[in-house]
């Protein structure tokens, strides 16, 4: 997908809700375990709950790849369900020397056809560039991610300012903001203005909102852009919203939640 789609699409749903399927399978409700495919069962009824309201599905690997073939079979039968109208991303945190970040652009982008990949930085340029070179597809580089850890390396002073300044500013330099994106995350509201600031055309994919217990109007009030500029992502509090046979509705009604918040922010923000 394009960057135009993305903010028609933006645009058209007023909302940037990514909604996270981080399907554990030990938290999945009881009666879909007797399913041939319980993971793809769970995830097929959230994306029928929720598919008009989301503008992207995010797909943790870590879910899947630790149940070994049948998890990549839930991934495949997963990102094949979603709708091809909305953005699709490999949280997968990949990275690596030159030609091997090659072959996880194509297992990510050729074989299961995601729109986009999330990506650690800290090997360089030659690991990131493989993700570029693909057309409409897109790299989201780590730049201040939502966890504690943040602290020992990404805040720490570098050159004239932090390291994630520096480390944003750089691979900002190796692609554009039609081929880039960074992770942003939502706990750290008070550094999402600067941020802004320094990229004010990239789109930013935000977790952190729910049970990480970030703020989606901070996060929304300074970091939205004239395009949307966010793509916002909720996991566990929308997909285990319930644990019941009424699993899916009550994941709608949290997404719904989300949404009409948005609504809200975008109003007057987006051209
Ligand atoms: O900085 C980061 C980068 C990635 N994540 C991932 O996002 C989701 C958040 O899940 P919630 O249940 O909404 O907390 C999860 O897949 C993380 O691995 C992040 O949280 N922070």
């Amino acid at each position: 997908m394009n960057r135009q789609e993305l903010v028609n699409l933006i645009k058209e749903r007023k909302s940037y809700l990514c909604v996270g399927l981080d399907t554990d399978i030990n938290k999945i409700p009881k009666h879909l375990l007797s399913h041939a495919d319980p993971v793809f069962a769970f995830n097929k009824a959230i994306i029928d709950a929720t598919k008009d309201i989301a503008v992207a599905y995010k797909i943790n690997t870590a879910f899947y790849e630790c149940l070994g073939i049948r998890g990549w079979e839930s991934l495949q039968r997963t990102i094949e369900y979603i709708p091809k109208n909305v953005f699709t991303i490999a949280d997968a945190k990949r990275g690596d020397i030159g030609n091997t970040s090659t072959y996880y652009a194509k297992t990510f982008f050729e074989t299961y056809a995601f729109d986009s990949v999330t990506v650690a930085p800290y090997m360089g340029s030659d690991s990131v560039q493989p993700f570029l070179a693909f057309s409409e597809k897109w790299a989201i580089v780590l730049g201040l991610t939502s966890n504690e850890g943040s602290n020992d390396f990404q805040l720490q002073p570098a050159g004239d300012g932090l390291l994630y300044e520096q480390v944003m500013k750089k691979c900002a330099s190796w692609g554009t903001p039609d081929n880039m994106m960074f992770v942003v995350g939502a706990t750290q509201g008070e550094s999402i203005a600067n941020i802004r600031k320094l990229l004010p055309d990239h789109f930013f994919l935000v977790p952190g909102v729910g049970a990480q217990g970030g703020s989606l109007k901070e996060i929304s009030e300074k970091g939205l852009n004239k395009d949307g500029g966010l793509l916002v992502n909720a996991s566990r509090a929308i997909i285990f919203a319930g644990s019941d046979e009424r699993f899916a509705e009550d994941a709608r009604a949290v997404a719904l939640q989300y949404q009409a918040e948005m609504g809200l922010y975008l109003n007057g923000v987006i051209q």
